[in-house]
């Protein structure tokens, strides 16, 4: 089967300094699990992938879409959930989400059925600002599901969620799958043991990232 990801060459530096450095790696259609140590590189790796970081090397998404040459294709087609999503505190989550959903072109129905399965709704009207850390991180998935995606990175999807949210998302990543939607999740959580069929595990250690097992 093709692969839904490539990355090719890819090397990170901040300052200087050499972050990540990932010779070539697939990513075959399914959901993956990224593991690493704080400070290992998870989070600019999924930076880099949304489009959110420079970085030099190819990132190719369905064998077609070029991170670089076809930034806007490749943007609609890949959504991202950060780990610790922050906002302009003034913006109220209503604005926030209806602002991605018309960037993403989704559907006023997909809106309200999100805003409906985070239970969510008696908030979003006011800012931001005013959250805590679980309503901004509800917000956030929200945001992250939205439109027609082919990939979802989700940083971390599971800290900070109350016990109903944590089946929310796990129940979205589970039919979302069943309709061909694929996924890069981080979490120092065990995701074996949540029931998703996680399809490969990746380690990110010492600036790169290695296959831990295939079918977990
Ligand atoms: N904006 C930045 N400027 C300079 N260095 C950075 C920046 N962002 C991250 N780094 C460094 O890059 C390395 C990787 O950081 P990253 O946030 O990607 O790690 P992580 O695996 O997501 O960590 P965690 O599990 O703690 O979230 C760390 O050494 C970090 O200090």
């Amino acid at each position: 089967m093709p692969p839904i990801l490539s990355v090719q060459n890819l090397n990170k530096s901040y300052s200087g300094r050499l972050v990540l450095s990932v010779p070539a790696i697939d990513f075959a259609p399914g959901i993956h699990w990224l593991k690493g140590q704080n400070g290992s590189g998870k989070t600019t790796l999924f930076k880099i992938i949304a489009g959110l970081l420079p970085y030099d090397g190819t990132v190719l998404l369905d064998g077609q879409y070029d991170l670089r040459r076809h930034p806007v294709a490749y943007r609609l087609r890949v959504n991202y959930g950060e780990a610790e999503p922050f906002y302009p505190e003034f913006l109220t989550g209503w604005e926030l989400i209806n602002w991605v959903a018309s960037a993403k072109q989704a559907p006023q129905s997909q809106i309200s059925e999100l805003i409906g399965r985070f239970a969510v709704a008696d908030f979003l009207k006011t800012p931001v600002g005013t959250y805590s850390s679980g309503m901004l991180k509800k917000v956030s998935l929200i945001m992250a599901f939205l439109g027609n995606p082919r990939l979802i990175l989700l940083d971390e999807p599971l800290i900070t969620l109350d016990q109903n949210a944590t089946h929310t998302v796990a129940d979205l990543i589970q039919t979302g799958r069943q309709q061909g939607v694929n996924f890069l999740l981080s979490s120092h959580q065990d995701f074996s043991l949540s029931g998703l069929p996680v399809e490969s595990v990746w380690q990110v250690a010492r600036q790169t990232l290695t296959s831990v097992s295939q079918t977990v």
